[in-house]
């Protein structure tokens, strides 16, 4: 069987240089290229990339994306920065190569994947719930990608349950002070030298609490789930939003 044909956008990053490796270790597929910041993209129709994997920065991945889209190469992102605006243009180039698939996932690791899903269904049993991410002062953006997407979920599995807006009378005399407020959820981010990428979901109610807590201690733990994306979004045209839709998680 032929390998699939893979390419690694952003691949001196952090992330990417562990993707780079992870594809090339990988049996069933072939690194075709490698490219950094300055590179240019015709590099990935020129070795014939099937499947781009996108980690770069919130600044640079809707180019990206839109060059792989209008030639046809599927694309894993984990690159973070989504917004509705975003996605609508990312749809709207879908439409037009209608056999595209493009996966993007706020987190690739399984126990961030669980956390997001663990807490939606807690969600509504819970008076209170606000999310704390801590990542290394290099991150590029904050909330994580994985804390908006958390919230998001959070609040969406709240209004289908019909729950009240959640308590706070708090009078706030520095800004700030309790996060940013995403779907009427409170996160708040670490940003701490020694630390990788780390969530806590805090949920309470009278006389409990609940903590849903994971930690990613090495770059390592995102690589199964860029491989599973390389390897699924290739039969799965349009938009993908979320690594759970590859999953078996029922
Ligand atoms: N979904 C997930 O599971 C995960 C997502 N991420 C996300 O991935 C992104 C990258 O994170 P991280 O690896 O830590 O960041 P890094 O800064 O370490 O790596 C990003 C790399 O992309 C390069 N780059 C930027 N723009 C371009 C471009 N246009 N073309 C090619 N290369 C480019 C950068 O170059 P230069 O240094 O010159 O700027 C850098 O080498 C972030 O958005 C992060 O949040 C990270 C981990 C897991
Ligand atoms: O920048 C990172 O490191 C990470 N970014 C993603 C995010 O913003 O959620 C995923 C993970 O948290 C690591």
């Amino acid at each position: 069987m032929s390998k699939l044909r893979v390419a690694v956008v952003g691949a001196k990053g952090r992330i990417g240089s562990e993707a780079v490796r992870a594809v090339e270790a990988a049996d069933d597929m072939e690194l075709v290229a490698a490219l950094g910041r300055g590179d240019r993209l015709e590099a990935l129709t020129e070795a014939g990339a099937q499947v781009v994997v996108e980690l770069t920065h919130p600044d640079s991945v809707m180019d990206n994306l839109e060059f792989c889209v209008r030639n046809g190469i599927h694309a894993v992102v984990g690159t973070t920065g989504w917004t509705e605006d975003r996605l609508a243009k990312l749809t709207s180039w879908l439409e037009a190569s209608p056999e595209t698939g493009v996966l993007i996932a706020p987190n690739f690791s399984i126990g961030a994947v669980l956390t997001m899903t663990f807490a939606q269904k807690a969600a509504r049993f819970f008076e209170s719930v606000e999310v704390v991410e801590l990542h290394h002062p290099n991150k590029a953006d904050a909330p994580s990608g994985t804390a908006t997407r958390t919230a998001q979920l959070i609040a969406a599995a709240r209004r289908e349950a019909g729950c009240a807006p959640q308590p706070d009378a708090t009078t706030t005399a520095l800004e700030g002070a309790r996060g940013a407020d995403v779907d009427g959820v409170p996160v708040h981010s670490v940003r701490l030298r020694g630390l990788l990428a780390h969530q806590e979901v805090l949920l309470g109610d009278t006389g409990e609490t609940l903590t849903i807590r994971h930690d990613s201690l090495h770059h390592s733990c995102f690589m199964p789930g860029i491989l599973l994306g390389a390897r699924r979004v290739v039969s799965t045209p349009g938009l993908t939003f979320g690594l759970e839709h590859f999953l078996d998680l029922d």
